[in-house]
């Protein structure tokens, strides 16, 4: 124990080196007072990369050493080494070498120490559990991987499993914690995944989908970190408080780079606060809705009935007949572009009619000769016919310039003739701002911004220019610093990079090129990849993650894909936790129009969240739904069954409160969840509980209805009501308890539960 403790402490005051030279040159960056773009430039760099690099290296803090693992003498050193110690990131040595003293779990030299077993050692002996707490080693647990090696060490753990269970059994926070000391066999098999495109994870409640999908995101980050850094990792959440929830995680992994994202927050510029009914958001989902919205567009294309007078401003009447605005429709459509980008076809095509109409009105001969105007003269009229207001408003009565908030706003408005009655009644909202966007709004939007483009070829044109300049003045920046001094970077790849040359003092040139440096200097530009992607919709992501992958509507997933043209994702998610029945075994149907049958798909079977008891309780729930589902197994059994507690329904209230008190752990979090009629009720006998709106998940009781309660957990739950949730939901809420559950009902109970009340 001692040894290790002065290997931890050793650890922790080169952290404190690295952590104070990055605090040092992020303060002396700022406090650069040059004058000029210059200087502005090259302090607003290393501001950015130095506190990101702090907000790294502060996020490791916790928890930073925790495992070693000891190589089998003397074939298998690696290095000349016979242990290395693993942690949350890889620190050197400040020695000449630069030796590494800490390996970062994500390396392959720390893989054994997640896969290694006796019958499949890797090349150990043994594997130690590093437990800490704060700067303190407070326990160690070895396991033998080499039966023939007798060395003993005192801190034996005979099943190997001592620390898993602990980490199970330990009070929930209200915060998702990383599981990068007890990452399972066949997690760590899924979170290193070579593959490259979609990688689907199937799992039932508590196989952990959730804490490997994060991991997974933090290992790529690692494995490809110059291409996503520059494009960022996307991960897609159910909820804000779900997303609040895994918050944590990523950055206890000294990543920071990341979007975090409900699909509502997926349209820069619009907030969704509205709420649908579930029957709106399903209509909204459905995946004929891109085709109607672009048969909506296409109505937008216009021609008159019979014949549209344009009153020229300084010509008179003017006509557009139906013939000559359908051959001008039909013209621009044939072009296959965007609406917005098809307009200027229209126009051009109308403006030619009538201007053609305009010459044989003005110089058509009398006496049945040739046309009397010359070229300048046509080309006068032709200038006229485009710079009149008249005519514009002409063509935008036919074929308007429209915005997507516009187009989605109008058909919401009316629906009507587009969709089966009953669907549009069910869609139907006023066009007033008084009704917010809701969450399935934005893939209508994003759907109605590819169907209409924005026409911005002059804008991007501007801006090639000005990039262009850019890179000319900031390669003058660079040769004028290569001049004249050189920078000490404590750069994040040479902490990292286990190939890092020893060189620690580099150039400006070396770490920055001209058109890397031209970006960083565009306006907005210091923001992280992450930041940028967030404030434009069409961002390219480097991978994307989505967990409940199995909520998503159809409309849902032409968003997300779009965001990916790579098809580099990873999709986590349990059909049998979903209402929606037809979700079950489809995700060849989700994904075949994007990627074919070109998928991996892979399985998570063991329950580390829910005791066998609740577990049990859950599985005859599931079977009473869908038969033929096999239910995870759970890892741990607490010996606690599930107490049922019926009531009369004039007491239903006053007893959860009373329940609570009693469940609710010394330490840790409870959640009661009920349908959302109850909620007001129950809150009133409820410590510091509100209802409605987005919950505090870090408040010691919490209450939910079983959607909101997706993927979160808590050391003991109250399910009130079983009756009236459907069954999908109630399988929900029951596996949510990694220690106790309570089941109040004053109504029956549902099928799969009363057997084993
Ligand atoms: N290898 C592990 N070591 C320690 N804890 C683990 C491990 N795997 C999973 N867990 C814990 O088990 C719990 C369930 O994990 P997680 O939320 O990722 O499961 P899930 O499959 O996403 O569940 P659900 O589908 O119900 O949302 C979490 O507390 C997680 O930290």
């Amino acid at each position: 124990m001692r040894s290790e403790q002065e290997f931890v402490a050793r650890v922790y005051a080169r952290l404190g080196q690295l952590q104070a030279a990055a605090e040092q040159s992020a303060e002396s960056a700022l406090a650069q007072v040059g004058t000029g773009r210059q200087a502005r430039l090259e302090r607003d760099v290393a501001v950015i990369e130095k506190g990101r690099l702090v907000a790294e290296l502060n996020g490791v803090e916790n928890g930073l050493v925790f495992g070693r693992i000891d190589l089998n003498h003397p074939d298998n050193l690696v290095e000349e080494r016979d242990n290395f110690h693993i942690g949350r990131i890889g620190i050197r040595a400040d020695d000449q070498e630069r030796t590494p003293i800490l390996i970062d779990w994500r390396a392959d030299v720390a893989r054994p120490f997640y896969l290694a077993t006796s019958h499949v050692p890797m090349g150990l002996r043994r594997r130690r559990h590093i437990t800490m707490q704060g700067h303190e080693v407070v326990a160690l647990h070895d396991e033998i991987l080499d039966l023939s090696d007798e060395e003993r060490t005192g801190f034996e753990d005979p099943n190997g499993d001592a620390v898993l269970l602990a980490a199970l059994n330990s009070a929930r926070t209200g915060r998702m914690g990383d599981i990068v000391q007890t990452i399972q066999a066949e997690q760590d098999r899924i979170i290193r995944a070579p593959h490259q495109g979609v990688l689907v994870v199937e799992g039932g409640p508590g196989t952990g989908k959730t804490a490997v999908a994060l991991h997974r995101a933090a290992y790529l980050l690692y494995a490809q970190r110059e291409l996503l850094a520059k494009r960022a990792v996307l991960i897609v959440g159910p909820n804000p408080a779900f997303l609040g929830y895994i918050g944590e995680v990523l950055p206890s992994l000294g990543e920071t780079g990341v979007l975090l994202a409900t699909v509502g927050e997926l349209f820069p510029g619009v907030k969704a606060t509205g709420e649908d009914t579930q029957d709106a958001a399903e209509v909204k989902g459905r995946a004929a809705m891109a085709e109607v919205l672009a048969s909506y567009v296409s109505d937008h294309q216009s021609v008159p009935d019979t014949v549209l007078e344009v009153d020229h401003e300084d010509h008179g009447m003017l006509l557009v007949d139906r013939a000559m605005a359908e051959e001008a429709r039909t013209a621009a459509r044939e072009m296959r572009l965007p609406h917005n980008l098809a307009r200027p076809y229209f126009a051009f095509r109308i403006i030619d009619a009538l201007t053609e109409q305009l010459v044989e009105r003005i110089g058509a001969d009398p006496f049945g000769g040739p046309n009397l105007l010359g070229p300048d003269d046509i080309a006068q009229l032709g200038k006229d016919v485009a710079t009149s207001a008249a005519v514009h408003g002409a063509i935008a009565d036919l074929w308007p310039e429209l915005t997507p908030q516009r187009l989605v706003r109008e058909f919401l408005a009316d629906p009507v003739g587009y969709l089966p009655d009953a669907d549009a009644e069910s869609i139907r909202r006023s066009t007033g701002a008084t009704s917010p966007w809701t969450s399935a709004d934005i893939p209508l939007l994003d759907e109605a911004a590819e169907l209409l483009g924005v026409d911005d070829s002059a804008e991007r044109a501007r801006q090639e220019a000005e990039r262009q300049r850019r890179i000319e003045y900031a390669q003058g920046v660079l040769d004028l610093s290569f001049a004249s001094r050189t920078y000490e970077f404590e750069d994040k790849e040479e902490l990292y990079d286990d190939k890092a040359d020893a060189a620690e003092v580099l150039s400006a040139h070396d770490i920055i090129d001209a058109e890397r440096m031209a970006e960083r200097q565009e306006e907005e530009d210091l923001r992280s990849a992450a930041e940028r992607a967030a404030a434009d919709r069409t961002w390219a992501f480097g991978h994307i993650i989505v967990d409940e992958a199995q909520e998503l509507s159809a409309m849902a997933w032409r968003l997300l894909m779009r965001r990916s043209p790579t098809k580099s994702m990873t999709l986590v998610g349990d059909p049998a936790q979903t209402g929606d029945a037809a979700a079950l075994g489809s995700w060849s149907s989700i994904l075949a129009p994007y990627v074919g049958d070109r998928f991996e798909h892979v399985r998570l079977r063991v329950n580390y969240r829910t005791p066998s008891e609740v577990m049990d309780l859950a599985a005859a729930v599931l079977r009473s739904i869908h038969p033929g589902l096999e239910p995870p197994r759970s890892v741990r059994s607490t010996g606690v069954a599930p107490r049922f507690v019926p009531v009369s329904a004039s007491e239903l209230a006053s007893r959860t409160g009373e329940l609570v008190s009693e469940f609710l752990p010394d330490e840790g979090r409870l959640a009661v969840i009920a349908p959302r009629e109850l909620h007001a009720e129950l809150a009133a006998h409820l410590p510091e509980v509100t209802p409605g709106g987005e919950p505090d998940l870090t408040h010691r009781v919490v209450l939910l209805d079983a959607r909101q309660s997706k993927g979160l957990e808590f050391d003991s739950v109250l399910v009130v009501e079983p009756g009236a949730l459907h069954a999908s939901d109630l399988y929900v809420a029951l596996t949510r308890a990694t220690q106790t559950l309570g089941v109040l009902h004053s109504a029956g109970l549902p099928d799969g539960l009363r057997a084993m009340s």
